[in-house]
């Protein structure tokens, strides 16, 4: 009898472990039946409304584009009343000679009074689609953007081509104010376009009053909303006061708004449409793609990697001018004081440097008396250098939406230029210790890591892919390190390691201890204190496989982030995640692909091998049973 109970017991145990793991599976599958499902309507969308060139949509009826091919290709031409003025400013004011895909559609619907939402890719000429309908127009056009020096930017250019502009911002002079506030009522114009910051319309009551009377002499030609994406809590740079510019659409509601925004999911911008109360707008967005950009992906071997990027500027990128990122204000001096000792010409620029000290250093850059700016993300709104030949990540970027406005100052002038991201395991602890707070940071962080670790999809596809565009691969023409170097990686068969590194952390966890991934590769390598490699396998892994198992076994829900405040400073720690029970499973497996390059002297099982390892193992005279018996040889125990 005691035996029988006993025995339903172990059953029973058994058949809730089971019971477990389906529950993990089936959420699993509803996950991806999510993912699936929205994509399949975005591709329906698309497909429906889908033109070559650009993708409009009436943005408020998914299903049903409510702005066709049709009504784009009307928007395309030249025979509106305004159509001969705009197009001798363009060539008489502007100095140039024809429009980029997609400015003309855009000037058309402004200047017909649509609301009109811009995707385009950073450098493609967003400013064009504002500033030349304002000037075809009566009166003035308002322009909102994010930063003081951005407007800045603006107005030295505009005053270059003989455009009147001015703004109005907090270290306007009172006459300054007085006399743009008292412009924007003249019947006269004096000025075409008028620049303020989203606080000054949050906060000033008397621009309020002087945008509705303006508005009321016909005199407000239109609003432009610059970098629109900063309205929404789930776009990549929120801005508070951003969210209260619904005001413009309440109080004017018949003066045409343009948002305009390099990178914006359709769910960030459906945000901002409610945030700015506009009713049915009009969105363009122009291909993502940026045909001249060569984005590539290298492994930090360790966690310095300016020794590469040193060598790089000064053979690769003699004499050309480049932007080096970098993760913090502290990194920003360090790297640029290192790369300065290998004589290169190179200048910290960050957030907390004085405005005098930033704008020198800009301009250095501008005229080539540096070569290299090492900056923070500070550094980015307003940078329009034509000639950026490269932008190095020495640190990833927070989500894939910062990496793209990053990289893309590259190549403005339509030439050649790389964009080259060091992925570092360290930085993507320090950089979700940063984001701890905010709203999806983890998720776009984890989507920026999964870019990185990405060993045999398209850079662009998965770019593509983020921001909700249809592309096909063979339109990167190699211009990426995977399509250019295709199918060089191995996929490998890791349950083994999984089940020795999620047993490290439970060991931890059993005594008490949290590990950070750090401390986790340090005692799976058999290094760290000795308490640790007593309860562990030790793996002869080499560290870069290690960490590489850590990140998937991260990204894949077997591990998750277990954050750990103190009033100064935030931990992160790993912890088991959702998916680490159904180790416990002997059915269960796990593979990845690893680049060849990880897999220096592989160790770990091969599942298959892609056709550049098969004709390498080949020439290298290598077996598969070599691997396993490395396998079997290295995996040492420790007593
Ligand atoms: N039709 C055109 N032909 C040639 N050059 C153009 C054209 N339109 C704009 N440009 C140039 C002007 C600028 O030097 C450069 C970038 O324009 P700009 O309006 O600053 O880009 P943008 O606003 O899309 O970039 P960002 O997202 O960085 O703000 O392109």
């Amino acid at each position: 009898m005691a035996n029988n109970l006993d025995d339903a017991q172990a059953e029973l145990d058994s058949v809730e472990a089971e019971l477990e793991m389906v529950e993990v599976q089936i959420s699993e599958l509803l996950e991806k039946q999510t993912k699936l499902n929205s994509r399949k309507n975005k591709l329906l969308q698309i497909l429906e409304g889908a033109c070559s060139s650009a993708q409009p949509s009436g943005s408020s009826k998914l299903s049903k584009p409510s702005f066709s091919k049709q009504d784009l290709q009307h928007y395309e031409e030249s025979d509106f009343s305004w159509s001969k003025e705009v197009q001798a400013k363009l060539c008489s004011v502007f100095q140039l000679s024809k429009f980029r895909p997609l400015q003309r559609a855009a000037i058309n619907l402004s200047m017909s009074g649509k609301d009109l939402f811009l995707v385009m890719p950073t450098g493609r000429g967003k400013s064009l689609c504002y500033q030349l309908p304002a000037l075809c127009s009566n009166g003035f056009t308002l322009v909102i953007a994010p930063l003081v020096s951005l407007m800045e930017d603006q107005l030295m250019y505009l005053k270059s081509v003989n455009v009147p502009a001015v703004t109005l911002n907090a270290s306007s002079t009172k006459e300054d104010s007085k006399r743009i506030l008292a412009g924007m009522i003249d019947k006269n114009s004096p000025f075409k376009l008028l620049y303020v910051t989203p606080e000054k319309i949050a906060k000033s009551k008397l621009l309020m009053s002087k945008l509705e009377k303006a508005y009321n002499m016909g005199l407000l030609a239109r609003i432009a909303v610059d970098e629109v994406h900063c309205c929404s809590q789930w776009g990549h740079d929120f801005r508070p006061d951003y969210k209260l510019l619904g005001i413009l659409k309440r109080q004017l509601p018949k003066v045409p708004l343009v948002g305009l925004t390099a990178t914006a999911t359709s769910n960030v911008l459906k945000d901002c449409q409610k945030i700015l109360c506009v009713q049915e707008p009009v969105t363009l967005t122009a291909p993502f793609n940026r045909p001249n950009l060569y984005y590539e992906v290298r492994f930090k071997d360790n966690e310095d990697c300016t020794d590469q990027i040193a060598q790089l500027i000064r053979e690769r990128y003699k004499n050309q001018s480049g932007i080096v990122y970098v993760f913090s204000q502290k990194d920003a001096e360090v790297v640029a004081t290192d790369l300065q000792k290998r004589n290169i010409l190179a200048q910290p620029y960050h957030a907390n440097m004085e405005p005098s000290d930033k704008s020198q250093v800009h301009q250095q850059w501008a005229s080539k008396k540096i070569q290299v700016v090492v900056a923070t993300v500070a550094f980015g709104m307003g940078i329009d250098k034509a000639d950026v030949r490269f932008v190095i990540h020495h640190t990833i970027s927070k989500s894939i939406e910062n990496y793209y406005q990053e990289s893309g100052r590259a190549g403005r002038d339509d030439g050649s230029a790389d964009c080259i991201v060091f992925f570092g395991f360290g930085d993507i602890f320090r950089i979700s210790t940063m984001v701890v707070m905010e709203n999806t940071g983890q998720q776009k962080l984890q989507n920026m890591v999964a870019y990185c670790q990405n060993v045999d999809r398209c850079r662009r596809a998965m770019m593509a892919i983020h921001f909700d565009e249809v592309w096909n691969d063979e339109e990167c023409n190699q211009m990426c390190d995977v399509c250019r170097h295709g199918n060089d990686y191995i996929t490998m068969d890791i349950t083994k390691y999984a089940r020795d590194v999620v047993t490290i952390v439970e060991a931890a966890s059993s005594v008490d201890e949290k590990l950070t991934p750090l401390k986790v590769c340090d005692a799976w390598l058999g290094k760290g204190p000795a308490k640790h490699r007593k309860m562990i396998k030790v793996t002869s892994l080499s560290r870069l496989e290690v960490e590489s198992i850590i990140i998937h076994l991260l990204l894949h829900g077997y591990f998750s982030e277990d954050f750990s405040f103190t009033p100064y400073t935030t931990h992160f720690y790993l912890k088991l995640g959702r998916k680490a029970a159904l180790l416990k499973n002997s059915n269960h497996s796990i593979t990845m692909k690893m680049r060849r390059r990880v897999m220096s002297h592989t160790t770990v099982k091969k599942v298959s091998e892609s056709p550049v390892e098969k004709s390498s193992a080949k020439v290298q005279g290598k077996r598969p049973a070599d691997d396993k018996k490395s396998v079997a040889k290295k995996v040492k125990t420790l007593p």
